[in-house]
């Protein structure tokens, strides 16, 4: 058996849901093709083959009308174009280059012209003014009836040319040449509008990654040269001066400077870096000359992660996309037997002008273009993601987008999500052992942890210069803490509970720790075989916006509940400080269990981690949302992500998805009710062929214009 693979295209020319579609259902009949996935909002097709080459998929999306292009090229708008595409990592054209250049926008502009001509002959030349017009109509009816017999012959018989080649065939028929001709103008007017929005919404991703800058100071001794962004490695050191955009993800290792992050925060108050601190690709350096070592290349930075996910999300259909998809298939032959009764039945039953219905029926067709309603979702959709996407709010899809409005219950780690994550160690309590010799063991312990409090032993460690001996056969206890073997000795490291459950505490000791965790520490004891060795306490300080967060949870009606894996009286006391419901000395598996029984009671619940010891809770809640302070977030294993760590975000990001669900259900109604409308005045009479088609395209520019909307979302 041969291998499938999963090939990215980029297409040209996909400016509406149909015409999703109708690329997948031809594609779909290539021979050796499993799987296609079009999506319109991202200009993208995913195809799973066996080795298919480009040519033959090329082959079959090219007479429906659309270029296609390999991933990371330009698809040229010109179906016909065949001249190179530049290829690369700034070559980042979503396909749609200007507008008036578009195939579809020449063909309009010709269609126009010729009507216009046979108006003149018509005023010249009266006799043959209906000739004239008729030869105008076929200019722009055969590019039309070709791409419907095309789609007809690749498995989409229903398609809006299909429609619109009856109407225009039948309303030459009986005698309403001018009005057909008229029809297939604003259809192909229509369509380029339809082209100019799409390319519009598509551009504000792409927006984002033309945020980093195309080229880079390469410091090289003394000196600087100039290189292109994208041939950065990993390590180099480039120079950046004041009021230059970052060209990439890196660590400052000389200066200091107020960095604005507004492009990928949202956030506009610049933040002052100093050596050691991280700084993203696009972010701009206001005040003082930095240098900066490369810590990701050009395709791996975090705009470019971004840009990617928001590709991959748009390309995942939502359930009400899908609904969508599903009604089309059956709306539009549903609407050509209404239009055929219309049209027959007044006639042959009540004796009626035949001409009368008949125009009335090619009118209804028109209505049969479920265009507007199919785009109606993932125009939103592919609005809102890339809103979010701006302020550092990811979500893997549409689905993710739906389902976050329904959240009741949202269930939070401690450590890393309501604090800092940043442990610093307050207090070291000796027992058995003197005190540098706790930290020693502690550290020893702790080498090649990424625990955060691992990384607070090993920093005081660090700081009082205390040697780090080497252990052996060291493992974590996942909730519990670690051990090891060092220097000939059995050490444990862990909670209160962990280590009571080894060696029994004196009731001093009780109090000491007592007095620790009331005052929001957190504990680990140190044992040395079956004595205790010392206590060391640590305190994280909550983040600045954990209570503001948290509030305006509750405000959108969302039941808030910390999860811990903590002590239960350093959490309570953390918990009073912030207002929130707490569970504490919970293990990874307890804190699944407490989100599947908040499920259980019928609560939506999402939760947000760092995905270190709440993996299993984060894939259990109905929404796992990973919570970090930058590029390393734990992205594959969660729904969503909070990249910038700010607790008011989770608020904000349902809030987008509530903002969405409406724009949706607006789109929705404005697609159906247009139609509606015009179904009855057209069967009433006061509304004719050119109406109806003007309805149609000015639905699914109306419809495209209101999910832009959200581009411009801003939190409450
Ligand atoms: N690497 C470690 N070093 C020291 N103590 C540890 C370590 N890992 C776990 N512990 C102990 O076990 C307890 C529970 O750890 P766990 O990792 O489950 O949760 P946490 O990091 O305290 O908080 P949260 O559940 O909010 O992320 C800690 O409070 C600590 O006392
Ligand atoms: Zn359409």
């Amino acid at each position: 058996m041969t291998q499938a693979t999963r090939t990215r295209y980029r297409v040209g020319g996909m400016d509406c849901g149909a015409c999703a579609t109708k690329i997948e259902n031809a594609v779909s009949r290539v021979p050796g093709v499993s799987e296609v996935g079009a999506s319109y909002t991202a200009g993208t097709l995913n195809v799973t083959h066996d080795d298919v080459p480009f040519a033959a998929i090329q082959r079959a999306i090219k007479p429906l009308g659309y270029s296609l292009a390999p991933d990371g090229a330009t698809a040229a708008s010109d179906a016909s174009g065949g001249h190179d595409h530049p290829r690369g990592h700034d070559h980042f054209e979503l396909g749609d280059g200007p507008w008036w250049k578009t195939p579809k926008a020449i063909l309009a502009l010709t269609c126009g012209i010729a009507m216009l001509a046979a108006w003149l002959v018509g005023m010249v030349v009266p006799d043959i003014g209906h000739e004239a017009f008729l030869l105008a109509l076929l200019v722009g009816l055969i590019p039309v009836g070709r791409r419907a017999i095309a789609g007809a012959m690749t498995g989409s018989p229903f398609s809006i040319e299909t429609l619109m080649t009856i109407a225009a065939i039948g309303a030459v028929i009986i005698g309403a040449t001018e009005e057909a001709a008229m029809v297939v103008l604003l259809f192909l007017i229509g369509e380029v509008l339809e082209g100019v929005a799409a390319s519009r919404a598509r551009a504000s991703i792409k927006g984002l990654a033309d945020l980093v800058p195309k080229t880079a100071l390469l410091v090289d001794g003394d000196s600087t040269t100039e290189v292109a962004a994208a041939s950065l490695a990993l390590n180099a050191i480039i120079m950046v001066r004041p009021g230059d955009r970052i060209p990439a993800d890196g660590t400052i290792t000389q200066g200091q400077s107020a960095i604005d992050e507004a492009p990928v925060t949202g956030e506009s108050v610049p933040k002052t870096k100093q050596p050691g601190d991280a700084v993203f690709a696009g972010t701009i350096n206001t005040d003082a000359v930095l240098h900066i070592r490369v810590t990701a290349t050009a395709s791996d930075n975090t705009i470019a992660r971004v840009v990617q996910l928001v590709e991959e999300a748009q390309e995942s259909k939502a359930p009400t996309a899908r609904f969508i998809d599903d009604f089309s298939r059956y709306y539009t032959p549903g609407v050509l037997v209404v239009g055929a009764l219309v049209a027959t039945l007044p006639p042959l039953v009540l004796g009626q002008s035949w001409s009368e219905w008949v125009y009335k029926g090619l009118a209804i067709l028109l209505i049969g273009c479920p265009c507007a309603l199919v785009i109606s979702t993932p125009a939103a959709i592919a609005a809102a993601l890339s809103a979010g996407a701006r302020r550092g709010l990811l979500l893997k899809g549409g689905a993710v987008l739906e389902r976050l409005h329904t959240i009741t219950t949202v269930a939070l780690d401690k450590t890393g999500t309501l604090t800092q994550g940043k442990p610093q160690v307050t207090d070291i309590h000796p027992v058995a052992r003197p005190l540098p010799r706790i930290l020693s063991l502690a550290a020893a312990l702790e080498t090649g942890s990424s625990h955060p409090l691992a990384l607070a032993i090993l920093a005081r460690a660090k700081a009082d210069g205390v040697p780090v001996p080497p252990s052996a056969a060291a493992h974590a206890i996942p909730g519990k803490g670690l051990s090891a073997r060092v220097g000939g000795e059995e050490i444990f490291l862990g909670s209160a509970v962990a280590a009571a459950q080894r060696v029994a505490f004196t009731p001093e000791l009780d109090t000491l720790i007592n007095r620790y965790t009331d005052a929001g520490k957190t504990v680990s004891v140190l044992l040395a075989g079956d004595e205790i060795a010392g206590v060391i306490a640590m305190r994280d300080e909550p983040r600045a916006d954990a209570r503001a967060g948290l509030d305006a949870l509750k405000q959108i009606n969302v039941d808030v509940i910390m999860l811990t894996g903590d002590n239960a009286r350093t959490a309570a006391a953390i918990g009073a400080d912030l207002g929130i419901t707490v569970r504490a000395d919970l293990m990874p598996q307890d804190k699944q269990t407490i989100v599947r029984d908040l499920q259980a009671s019928g609560q939506i619940v999402a939760k947000i981690g760092d995905g270190i010891n709440d993996a299993p809770a984060l894939a259990a809640a109905d929404i796992g949302i990973a919570m970090g302070g930058g590029t390393d977030v734990a992205l594959e294993t969660a729904d969503a992500a909070i990249l910038h760590g700010r607790v008011t975000d989770i608020a904000d990001m349902i809030g987008l998805s509530r903002a969405t669900m409406t724009n949706i259900w607006q789109n929705i109604s404005v697609a159906l009710g247009l139609k509606v409308v015009f179904l009855i005045t057209t069967i009433a009479g006061i509304t004719g062929l050119w109406p109806a088609i003007l309805a149609d395209t000015g639905a699914t520019v109306l419809v495209t214009l209101n999910a832009m909307r959200l581009l411009g979302w801003r939190p409450r």
